[in-house]
């Protein structure tokens, strides 16, 4: 089959949560970190290519620029159809961007009137009503997002939130419609794009709504949302039955777990798994210090604890107030760099002394470990948890599992480690 759509993830996590959803309705899905060569050329076959960038934090020009040169790729050296925005599930930006930034710049390249918004993955519990994000039945900027490090999210209604991004007007399509079926869908959206609408939030509930919101959008160049509709796309393009994406786990398995997510859910499951494993917390002024003592000393804490049953666990996971009085100490963005920096390195050194499996929480974090470890293609294998795959490098027998910072459930650094070849 010719390439369908390919995927620009805006991080790491959100690329392994829709290249698993994708991979679980049977299809080829090809998994490629960062911006490729604009002179390679894709020979292999896959049916979905998800590019994995770090873009969601980004100053909007820089992810723009990379953003449009992964498009290009996908349409012209891999022969894409349709390209899937896949941002996060709880609308991660700031009031300067990235989604209405980047959707802008993607319609202008992709010749598409309007953009569909569809962040829906009700899966993991986001759901979209009038416009509405709620998390597990939570408004979205009161469900835990609005204490998030680096985007707090600071209203649940998508036409707020883009209002600041850009200047294309934008508009809903609630459930009413969207139950009536594709075509009145489809009719809805066309009317709102020749009234000048450029910026489309369509409502979902449940995954038969978004099946509808397949059926109706299939066909455009241009798509923009979580895995959710993803996955739905890809069930209506499937003729197999559910692949398992099994492949063999490394025989001599040292596994490490590093969280750097500040999540509600990633707090926590980092309570409940160093209640009974080895854990140690991260010590951010000595982050800042940039001192690789600290990394040899983290690394040689890792090494040390490796032989027991559950693998150690590193984590900078803070609940909001201790993180609140971190960021005043250190700076927002500053702390959250030399966390960040902190991982990366850390990973290095562990994969120097031959670590090869690594689970980590949070998709900056992941971003910046995956970048250390220098992936270069991923095979998708099964879920852990819904929106969670492992996932392998197979020419650097290399395993890891991305965790979005709020999936999961408390258990999931357990479950993680209970996976069979
Ligand atoms: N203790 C801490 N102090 C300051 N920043 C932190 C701390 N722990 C984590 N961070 C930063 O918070 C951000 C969390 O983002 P991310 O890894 O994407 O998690 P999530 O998936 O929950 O969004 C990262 O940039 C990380 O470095
Ligand atoms: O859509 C989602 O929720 C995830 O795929 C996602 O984008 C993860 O982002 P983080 O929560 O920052 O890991």
């Amino acid at each position: 089959m010719a390439l369908l759509t390919g995927v620009i993830a805006d991080d790491f996590t959100g690329a392994t949560d829709i290249a698993g959803f994708v991979a679980q309705q049977g299809l080829q899905v090809a998994l490629l970190p960062g911006v490729p060569s604009p002179d390679a050329r894709w020979q292999d076959d896959a049916d979905v290519i998800v590019i994995s960038l770090k873009s969601r934090s980004l100053p909007a020009e820089e992810a723009i620029r990379q953003t449009l040169c992964c498009a290009q790729w996908l349409t012209e050296s891999a022969g894409a159809r349709q390209i899937y925005f896949k941002y996060c599930s709880t609308f991660d930006s700031t009031p300067d961007g990235n989604i209405g930034p980047v959707s802008d710049a993607l319609m202008a390249q992709t010749s598409c009137r309007a953009i569909i918004h569809s962040p829906a993955l009700p899966q993991n519990g986001r759901t979209l009503v009038h416009g509405h994000l709620f998390v597990n039945g939570a408004l979205l900027n009161q469900s835990g997002m609005e204490n998030h490090p680096i985007n707090p999210m600071w209203d649940a209604r998508l036409v707020e939130l883009l209002k600041p991004q850009t200047d294309g007007k934008a508009a809903v399509i609630d459930l009413v419609t969207v139950r009536a079926g594709s075509a009145a869908l489809r009719a809805r959206y066309q009317a709102l794009a020749d009234q000048g609408f450029r910026h489309i939030v369509v409502d979902a509930l449940t995954e038969d709504d978004l099946a509808i919101q397949a059926a109706a959008f299939g066909d455009l160049p241009l798509l923009a949302g979580g895995s959710g509709l993803g996955g739905a796309l890809a069930a209506r393009a499937s003729t197999q039955a559910t692949a398992d994406g099994r492949f063999t786990f490394p025989e001599d398995k040292k596994a490490v777990v590093l969280s750097g997510s500040c999540s509600v859910m990633t707090n926590r499951q980092v309570n409940a798994y160093k209640a009974q494993a080895p854990a140690l917390a991260l010590d951010v002024a000595s982050c800042i210090s940039d001192d690789p003592q600290y990394i040899a000393t983290l690394a040689d804490w890792v090494e040390a604890h490796s032989g027991s049953a559950l693998a150690p666990l590193v984590y900078a996971t803070q609940p909001p107030e201790q993180l609140k009085a971190t960021q005043q100490r250190f700076g927002e963005r500053a702390a959250s760099a030399a966390v960040e920096r902190t991982f990366a390195q850390l990973a290095t050194r562990l994969r120097e002394r031959g670590f090869n499996t690594f689970i980590v929480a949070g998709g900056e974090t992941s971003g910046t470990t995956v970048d250390a470890l220098k992936v270069k293609r991923l095979k998708v294998g099964r879920p852990i948890v819904p929106g969670v795959p492992w996932v392998q490098d197979s020419a650097q027998q290399l395993s890891l599992a991305l965790k979005s910072g709020n999936f999961g459930d408390e258990d999931f650094f357990f479950r993680a480690q209970e996976y069979q070849a």
